[in-house]
């Protein structure tokens, strides 16, 4: 808030990509004028009257001789935030090599430094850290078997640096995502709430499995892919033997390549720069001034 300064806020940059039609906002802070609020971001993420997104990506800066090329934030079209996003970290990650030119640079978020390349085929690959699998890590209320935990279903859970619960469905079309979905996101057992996937276990293909793969993401619904979720989904179906370590995860908006190492998970796939604009002075006041959340509390 600018107190009683009635200059309008300078208008705000941002791009907009995505990683196989996982949408997001990016916005470039890191010349330390970080604007992003809870307000903002839920603002911005409103399909209609704002720019609509699952994720926003803001880019903060890094520590002089950091390893790292970028720090990511991410927050969720809820207006919370998340310790990892896969796809975003992805669409980040080209517009940092774009930037340096570069073809491999390492990525700071909340989980910790994260490799990056943009692989021969094009693809752009991100090694998204080891899975964290401990209970306590992922997190949930108590004590139990993370890779099928004592729910209906015995899903597998996993923290790629944020919650996944993984459910391995006969028909991942006919999955229950708008209902078990958010069931699962406030379900109890994650006190942070949690990510939900319906993995179904195609055809081992030629040294890679398939898995044909739904999600209904904590903070933003349904999304055509989720990054941190395909890892999440491979490591729970090879600590099950359902799979092994690699595998081609067929998402509703087209397909990631997860290859599950001892340093880590990584994950493979495409990204999109759509456009480039500002949000105008008028929008900003509005959401500074409070009356977005306001129309959002009266709702
Ligand atoms: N779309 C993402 C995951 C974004 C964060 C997630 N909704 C959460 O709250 O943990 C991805 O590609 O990983």
């Amino acid at each position: 808030m600018r107190g009683m300064d009635q200059t309008p806020p300078p208008p705000l940059r941002f791009r907009k990509m995505h990683g196989l039609g996982n949408d997001f906002v990016v916005i470039d802070a890191r010349a330390g004028d970080a604007r992003v609020t809870p307000a903002l971001a839920r603002a911005l993420g409103d399909r209609h009257r704002g720019v609509g997104f699952d994720q926003l990506a803001e880019l903060l800066p890094v520590p002089e001789g950091d390893a790292a090329a970028l720090r990511i934030r991410f927050w969720n079209a809820d207006g919370s935030t998340a310790g990892a996003c896969g796809n975003a970290t992805r669409c980040v990650a080209s517009l940092a090599m774009a930037e340096t030119g570069a073809d491999a640079l390492i990525l700071r978020t909340e989980f910790g430094l994260l490799p990056a390349a943009r692989r021969a085929d094009g693809l752009i690959e991100v090694n998204m850290g080891v899975p964290a699998l401990d209970w306590t890590r992922i997190p949930l209320a108590e004590p139990a078997d993370t890779a099928a935990l004592p729910l209906p279903g015995a899903p597998g859970a996993v923290s790629m640096g944020n919650p996944h619960c993984v459910f391995f469905v006969p028909d991942a079309e006919d999955a229950p995502l708008l209902t078990d979905g958010p069931h699962y996101e406030h379900h109890p057992m994650f006190p942070e709430r949690t990510n939900v996937e319906f993995a179904e276990i195609l055809a081992p293909g030629d040294g890679v499995d398939r898995i044909r793969l739904r999600v209904w993401e904590r903070g933003a619904g349904v999304t055509l892919a989720c990054g941190s979720g395909a890892c999440a989904t491979v490591v729970a179906a090879a600590r099950r033997g359902l799979t092994g370590r690699r595998a081609e995860v067929v998402l509703d908006g087209g397909s990631l390549f997860i290859d599950w190492r001892e340093d880590g998970v990584r994950m493979a796939g495409p990204v999109a720069e759509v456009f480039e604009a500002a949000l105008s002075p008028a929008f900003l006041a509005l959401v500074e001034t409070g009356s977005e959340s306001a129309r959002e509390a009266a709702e």
